[in-house]
């Protein structure tokens, strides 16, 4: 009896260990298997660096796009470039003869059908974008070493301020460990390139004396994006500093305009009156007015194209530094902000849809109460100057947003 109780025992032993095994084996296969499975924001880099390093076709595809076509043109690598921003300058780039080449990770933080419509633009204007992550250094090495690029424009983050209490690694990949391993290869590249790159006007965070300047503090950021963009800031500095790199940042106000950000209120807002959909618009304690200085598109990308043209060569060779380099920081904003009621109002109008109101208290989740840009020095050392008010701009998103979505229909994402 005791016999067989103890075979008995061990025989379930034995099923237990095997089942175990079994399923511990199906756990493991399933997260190695899986694709990135930290957010649906970013992407697996290695996995996409293995698809897109494709021999001599492909390099000869990256050479091309990046060609420089006119005379004292530059080469550039665009990163971000299926982004709102990055299509529009990479087009600028091009029409003006330049050599371009793209980086996009294609993420999902919204619908990725836009930027592959946006990919779609580019591609006949014969510029070609390399699918892959900033982070994936393996991939950056590659497109250095088959292109020496004078500049980098980078314009690849994780953007949307309330996004980032949602998921806020996506920001540390993208924003901070990203932006690390992007001026890791620029370092070490021989030459070194020139680089400009996207900040942001959050960086300003509780700051109340307007309109905001460069000299302002910048240490008192209300959410977590905020937080990763002055880090941005700050790594610019140390590598500047013992690397000789050459690094403008560009301090954006609230970019609107055609093939923008869906996530972004203006667009939401469009998509929403057209469907009948109330609308939260946000107003501070005491009814206090909520606004932005939002910039047309047009002026952010002749910004950007002067911040190129204006950026000094980096000082550096193979991660050695031979001399101070260029560090700047500009604001590039509109100068006269907007009530987000009055946002509405346009485009009501412009849509001739009544709108339905739901107003509501800012949710403390990382928004800034207004934003207003002192551009003097942007003015000054770049000649920058924005020509488009909201109006205007906003007629020019809505006759774009209703074309490609066809009065609202396809936005059904
Ligand atoms: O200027 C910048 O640096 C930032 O501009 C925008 O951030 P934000 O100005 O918050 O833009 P939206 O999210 O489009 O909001 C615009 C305005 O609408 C308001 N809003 C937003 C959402 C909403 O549901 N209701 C509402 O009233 C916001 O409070 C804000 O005043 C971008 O999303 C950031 O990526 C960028 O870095």
């Amino acid at each position: 009896m005791k016999h067989i109780s103890k075979q008995r025992v061990y025989s379930s032993l034995a099923k237990i260990a095997f089942w175990s095994f079994m399923f511990l084996g199906l756990i493991f296969i399933f997260f190695f298997r899986s694709p990135s499975s930290s957010s649906s924001a970013t992407s697996d880099p290695s996995r996409r660096s293995l698809r897109t390093l494709a021999g001599p076709a492909w390099e000869k595809r990256v050479r091309a796009s990046a060609r420089i076509r006119s005379r004292n043109g530059i080469s550039v690598l665009v990163t971000g470039a299926a982004g709102f921003v990055g299509t529009h300058v990479s087009a600028a780039l091009k029409r003006r003869g330049d050599g371009v080449l793209g980086l996009d990770n294609f993420n999902h933080y919204y619908d990725p059908s836009l930027k592959l419509a946006r990919q779609a633009l580019l591609e006949r204007s014969g510029v070609y974008i390399v699918e892959g992550d900033i982070n994936d250094e393996k991939l950056l090495r590659k497109l250095f070493d088959i292109v020496a690029f004078t500049h980098v424009m980078h314009l690849a983050a994780q953007a949307g301020v309330r996004y980032a209490m949602e998921n806020p690694s996506s920001y540390v990949h993208s924003n901070i460990a990203g932006l690390v391993s992007l001026l890791e290869v620029c370092k070490s590249a021989n030459p070194q390139p020139a680089i400009v790159w996207a900040s942001s006007s959050s960086v300003y965070g509780l700051n109340t004396k307007v309109p905001f300047s460069e000299k302002d503090r910048s240490d008192q950021p209300a959410s977590l994006y905020a937080a990763t963009k002055k880090a941005g800031e700050e790594i610019a500095h140390t590598y500047n500093h013992i690397y000789g790199l050459s690094l403008t940042g560009l301090r954006f106000f609230t970019v609107y305009g055609p093939w923008g950000r869906p996530d972004m209120a203006y667009f939401f807002f469009t998509k929403d009156i057209l469907k009948g959909k109330s609308i939260p618009i946000f107003e501070a304690s005491d009814h206090g007015t909520v606004a932005r200085d939002f910039t047309y598109i047009d002026d952010i990308v002749k910004g950007c194209l002067a911040a190129l043209d204006t950026a000094e060569k980096s000082t550096g060779s193979g991660g050695k530094k031979r001399g101070a380099a260029q560090l700047r920081v500009f604001n590039l904003g509109n100068t006269s902000p907007v009530p987000v009621s009055d946002l509405v109002s346009i485009l009501e109008k412009l849509l001739k849809v009544k709108a339905k109101r739901s107003i509501m208290k800012m949710p403390r989740n990382g928004d800034v109460q207004f934003t207003h840009a002192n551009i003097s020095y942007a003015q000054r050392e770049l000649g920058y100057k924005p020509t488009t008010d909201l109006q205007t701009g906003l007629k020019k998103f809505v006759r774009w947003y209703l074309s490609y979505y066809g009065g609202g229909k396809k936005s059904d994402q």
